[in-house]
Formats: C-alpha cells, sequence, structure tokens
C-alpha cells in the first residue's frame, strides 16, 4: 500500500496542508508539462514517419499505402480530437472530410477542366487554380465555418442523443452534396482534381494532425472536455460549461477533418458523394474503437493496424487461388467481414481499445511533481464582510406527488460547520441539489453573500463559490488524480500551468501526490474521497457541501474524517454543510445541526440541543420503526 493510501483516513490524524506547507518543491511544471506534451508528440509524429517511410520505400506500391495510410491516419486524429476527448461517437465525420474534398477540388481545379465538369458553378468560384496550400487555408476557413454552425446544436446534446445527431449530420451533407449538381456533379463522378498529394504535402498534414490532437488533449479545453465525458454532472458541478467546451472541440475536430478530406480528394483524383458516405464512417469509426477511442496514441494504433487488415483482405478477396496451390471461390465481401470481426472482438476483449488510455510517453525526470517551492496552497480565507452567508429561503421541491423538499430555510457563515441530517429519503441530497443547480425547485430561493444564484447553471454557482461532493462519488474515472484536481482548478486560474500547480500542491495536501499519475478509477474507497474533496476545493469555494463523506469508512476512517473537516474549515476559512448518517460524527463536527424529516426541517440548532430534540428523537425512532 501506498503511503498516501495509508494517509490520512486510515485513523492517524491528519496533517492536512503537510507537504505543501513544506515547501520542498524543486519546479514548477509550467513550461514542463508543455514541453512534455510537445516531445511525447514528437515521438508519436517520429514512429508515425518511420513507419510510412519504411512502407514507402520497402513495399511494392509502397508510395500510394504510405500515402493513403497518412490520409487515413489524418481523418481517424479529426474523430479523436472530438470523440475521444468528448466520448461522443461521431458518425458524422465522413460528410466534413467530403466537404472538404469539393472545396478543395473546385479552387485547385484548371479551369479548362473546370468549365467542362462544373459548367453551372458560380462566377466567385471560377478560375481560381490554385496551389495546394492556399486551398487548404481555405478549406480551414470553411471548416470553422461548418464547425460553428453544425456545432450551435450539436454541443448541447450528449450521449446518444449527440450521437444519433451526427448520423443525421452524415444523412444531410450527403444529401446537400448530392443536390448541389452545380458545385459538386450531383451524384455523379467529380472528376479532373489535380493529384497534389505529394509525400511532403501528406506527410506535413498528418504529423500536424498528430501535434493538434495531442495538443488539444492536454490543453485547458482538452482537460475539460475529458471531464464532462467522464461526469458531466460533476464537472458541469466545478464550473465547467459543457456545451461550450463540446463546442470548441467539434469546430477543431470538424477543421482537421475537412483538411484531411482535402487530401483524399486530391488522392483520389475522381470522387463522389457515395465515397463518403457509411462504408467510409465505419471505417474510420472501426480504426478509432481498435486502437484505443479516448487516446491519440490508440488513433494511430487502430489506423495503421485497421489499415493493414484492409490492405490483406483486399488483396486475397481478389485472388484465385491460395498461394497457387489451390483453387479459392470468389471471396464476396471478405474485408467488410474481417473489419467487422476485429471490431467485435476489440469491443469484447479490451472494451477501450489497443492503447487503452494511455498515451506514448517518453520517460520524464522525477522532480516535475513536486509542489512549487512559492506557492501554499489555501488561498488566505477571503477577508468577507460581516453578512456574508449562504442562505436557503423556502426551497421546494417536488417529484409528481412526493414532496421531496419542503420549504426548507437555514443559512450558513463562512467558518461554520453546518451537519444536515434526517432519516433515510428525508430530503437531504434533494436539498443539495437544489442549492447546486443539479435539480430545479418549484420555489425557493438560495442567496450566496448577497447575490441570488437559484436559476443560474450549476457551472456559474460553482464560479459563484458553491462546491460540493457527491453521495456516490464522480469522479473524471478515465483521467488522472491530478487531471481530476486539474480540471476543477482551471475556473479559477484560466492558465493550465498554474491549474496544474494548484492541483500538485492540492494533491501534496491531501497525500494523493505519490499517486497523482494513477487513473482515479483504479483507485481505493478512501483516496477516491479524499480527491472528490481535493477537487471540490480546487474551485476555491466559499461554501463546500459534502454528501455523506463518511459513507462506507470505517470508524477510525470516520474518526480521521472529522478531522479533516474541521482542517479544512480552518484553513480555508469557508463555510460547510455537511449530510451524514454517522450521528456521533455529526455532533463533534458541526457548529450548528438543521434536521429534516419528510422534505420539512423539524429542527435547528446547537448539537446538545438538537440531540434532544423530541422531534428529532421521534423522527428516528420513527424512521427506524418504520424499516
Ligand atoms: N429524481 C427523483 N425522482 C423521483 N423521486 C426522487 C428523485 N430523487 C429523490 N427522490 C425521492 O425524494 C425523496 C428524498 O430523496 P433524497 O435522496 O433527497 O433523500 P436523502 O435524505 O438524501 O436520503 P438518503 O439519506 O437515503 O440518501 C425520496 O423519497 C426519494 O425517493
Amino acid at each position: 500500500m501506498s503511503m498516501a493510501e495509508a494517509a490520512p483516513l486510515k485513523g492517524e490524524k491528519p496533517e492536512i496542508g503537510r507537504q505543501a506547507a513544506a515547501g520542498e518543491g524543486l519546479a514548477a511544471p509550467r513550461s514542463l508539462e508543455r514541453a512534455r506534451t510537445f516531445r511525447d508528440a514528437a515521438a508519436l509524429a517520429a514512429l508515425v514517419l518511420a513507419g510510412a517511410g519504411l512502407v514507402y520505400f520497402l513495399l511494392p506500391g509502397g508510395p500510394r499505402i504510405a500515402t493513403m495510410f497518412l490520409i487515413y491516419l489524418t481523418a481517424v486524429l479529426s474523430l479523436s480530437i472530438y470523440s475521444g476527448n468528448s466520448g461522443i461517437t461521431s458518425f458524422g465525420h465522413a460528410a466534413f472530410l467530403g466537404l472538404g474534398a469539393y472545396v478543395s477540388a473546385i479552387l485547385t481545379m484548371q479551369p479548362a477542366v473546370q468549365a467542362s465538369a462544373l459548367p453551372h458553378l458560380p462566377e466567385f468560384l471560377k478560375g481560381w487554380a490554385l496551389t495546394y496550400w492556399p486551398a487548404l487555408v481555405a478549406v480551414i476557413g470553411a471548416g470553422v465555418v461548418v464547425g460553428l454552425v453544425t456545432g450551435a446544436p450539436l454541443s448541447r446534446l450528449n450521449g446518444g442523443a449527440a450521437a444519433i445527431s451526427t448520423l443525421a449530420l452524415l444523412i444531410i451533407v450527403h444529401v446537400i452534396l448530392v443536390g448541389a449538381r452545380d458545385f459538386t456533379r450531383g451524384s455523379q463522378t467529380f472528376y479532373g482534381v489535380p493529384r497534389l498529394t505529394t509525400p511532403v504535402v501528406v506527410a506535413v498534414v498528418a504529423i500536424a494532425a498528430v501535434f493538434v490532437a495531442r495538443w488539444f488533449r492536454d490543453s485547458a479545453t482538452g482537460v475539460k472536455l475529458r471531464a464532462t465525458r467522464d461526469n458531466e454532472v460533476a464537472a458541469e458541478a466545478l464550473g465547467i460549461k459543457a456545451s461550450r467546451v463540446r463546442y470548441g472541440g467539434w469546430i477543431l475536430s470538424v477543421v482537421v477533418g475537412m483538411a484531411a478530406g482535402s487530401l483524399y480528394g486530391h488522392f483520389l483524383g475522381a470522387f463522389s458523394p457515395k465515397d463518403f458516405y457509411f462504408s467510409f464512417t465505419y471505417l474510420l469509426v472501426a480504426m478509432l474503437i481498435v486502437g484505443g477511442f479516448f487516446s491519440v496514441t490508440g488513433a494511430v494504433v487502430g489506423t495503421a493496424l485497421i489499415f493493414a487488415v484492409v490492405q490483406i483482405l483486399r488483396q486475397a478477396e481478389g485472388q484465385s487461388s491460395f498461394l497457387g496451390l489451390f483453387p479459392l471461390p470468389p471471396l464476396f465481401g471478405l474485408t467488410e467481414v474481417g473489419l467487422g470481426l476485429a471490431l467485435m472482438l476489440t469491443i469484447w476483449r479490451r472494451p477501450l481499445g489497443l492503447a487503452g488510455l494511455s498515451e506514448l510517453s517518453l520517460p520524464w525526470g522525477a522532480s516535475r511533481l513536486a509542489p512549487a517551492r512559492t506557492r501554499s496552497v489555501a488561498p488566505a480565507a477571503a477577508p468577507g464582510t460581516a453578512g456574508d452567508r449562504l442562505e436557503i429561503s423556502g426551497l421546494s421541491c417536488r417529484f409528481g406527488g412526493l414532496k421531496a423538499v419542503d420549504d426548507v430555510s437555514f443559512s450558513v457563515r463562512p467558518g461554520e460547520i453546518l451537519g444536515l441530517i434526517g432519516p433515510n429519503g428525508a430530503g437531504k441530497t434533494t436539498l443539495v441539489n437544489l442549492i447546486c443547480g443539479q435539480i430545479a425547485g418549484q420555489a425557493g430561493a438560495v442567496v450566496l453573500n448577497g447575490k441570488t444564484v437559484s436559476g443560474l447553471h450549476p457551472a456559474a454557482r460553482a464560479d459563484a463559490g458553491l462546491a460540493r461532493t457527491f453521495q456516490n462519488i464522480r469522479l473524471f474515472e478515465r483521467m488522472t488524480v491530478l487531471e481530476n484536481i486539474t480540471a476543477a482548478a482551471l475556473l479559477r486560474t484560466g492558465s493550465l500551468g498554474a491549474a496544474r500547480e494548484k492541483a500538485i500542491a492540492l494533491a501534496s495536501e491531501f497525500n494523493l501526490l505519490d499517486i497523482a499519475d494513477r487513473i482515479a478509477g483504479t483507485l481505493p474507497y478512501g483516496s477516491r474521497r479524499r480527491l472528490e474533496i481535493a477537487r471540490a476545493l480546487a474551485t476555491e469555494p466559499k461554501y463546500l457541501l459534502l454528501d455523506e463523506p463518511a459513507a462506507g469508512m470505517n470508524p477510525a476512517e470516520t474518526e480521521a474524517l472529522t478531522e479533516e473537516i474541521k482542517a479544512i474549515r480552518d484553513r480555508y476559512g469557508l463555510g460547510l454543510i455537511v449530510i451524514e448518517h454517522d450521528i456521533p460524527l455529526i455532533m463533534r463536527v458541526s457548529d450548528r445541526i438543521v434536521v429534516i424529516n419528510r422534505g420539512a426541517k423539524i429542527a435547528e440548532g446547537d448539537p446538545a440541543t438538537v440531540r434532544n430534540d423530541p422531534a428529532v428523537i421521534e423522527a428516528y425512532i420513527g424512521s427506524r420503526n418504520s424499516h
């Protein structure tokens, strides 16, 4: 067991702030982290180039195969930028490749060919005859516009709804390409496209795509997008506006997709809308899933593997005998069947794909996770004014005929710990959801230091100074411990480097530094709880709501948690609302206690008063009897 797992929730007296306060850090990680991403991207790009180079020079038909591989790779990377980071499978990217191919083709065609192939082309598009690079600039510009337009509605959706919408986009764009005959020749073959895919052009675009995909993954928007991918509710509670970061990822992804399409069009020389439809979509999605849906390295691995499989199966499909030894029947559909089997096998045996969650990563110095010497983790408690408080008044919420929360009012001051108790089903979690905006109530107001926050989006409430943990811990399961905290710290810092510094300091404070690079989903229970609290504190809240923080803990861990909660209050000067079923804990830790039963407040006061309140005793005994 690591040191981090052993403390402080394992019975010993916690020493929050111990490592950070000691401040023995060696280096600030800002520029190092950027350099690390760049180095890892360069290593991946070098591998891609080496592989493509070997194929180019050594295989029969190598130049064609290597060129096609790099174009497919660019296309899969575009998909990875959106789908890998948002977790939403896009079935629409083939369509954007098609758009890129047509735009680039129109702008680069020779005037004479253009006049014969597209006689009704509008004047402003006639006769440009650009070389590839200026055409690519135009394609990128068009990509931004297409991304803005299509992403506006799409970014508001998540999960299956978003995936189905991308399928709708595929069909809509296909119909537009078929219908816009003056521009595309409709469903007829679009011919006369100049072959501009020189090895240099293809290699430069593909390598740029590797860098862009890798950079985006580790950028501030990429980190936030991955947080929404892993748990949108938690991400929004930490101040991340999911639709905004999805929008950013979508636009970039469409731009790279259209750039890939421009290459594909110039490589094919002649194409029609059906080249950018279901079969192509299927191939791109299969490449990403087999390689590793959530990783840029996976996109590279999947493209290489599936590309090789498809090439081999296509060759086999064309054979009339097996190695010249005995005749073979016509092997119609062998490629599609092979691709389908590879896809099913991967989903069955390795649901995260061959690369899993990992990225190709070069060895790095050990000092990078040391907390910065100059930075203290706990902000000095904001001076605040005498009237500061979190005021909850008249909150009510119904689920059908059930009054889950019924006209509840109370307040909590900075530096105060308010215990919120009540029997099972009393409405405590619903109350926290109402305060933090996860659900909308029917009546009442939440006022934070004079600012009404009820009615605001959860992310706006986090911005105003509310943070929470969840009864069923909601971590960003496929991100590292450090990324979990960094995603939250971005709310206040804006810069990724500063957010990482703060995350390192908080990881140190909560004894998570030794496991900072572990994937959160693999952590033991105690570490998960500590991580969720550290992550909430990264948003620098004024009020922190802890929903059953001691659930599942043994007595020693609960005892340690009691001290930890007090230490957080003292160190950060914030107001805490603690929901707990563990009555001894809540009695020890709270300055004041609010008791609710069947949605309504039945008592409020200091622990001794509440303990002896007949209504409280009755509520608990009554609830026990009813079970
Ligand atoms: N989304 C929902 N739809 C319908 N009913 C709900 C919903 N969420 C909660 N409830 C109901 O509202 C009541 C209050 O639930 P809530 O989870 O807030 O209670 P609680 O005090 O947190 O309970 P526990 O201590 O067991 O976690 C319960 O009867 C519950 O079944």
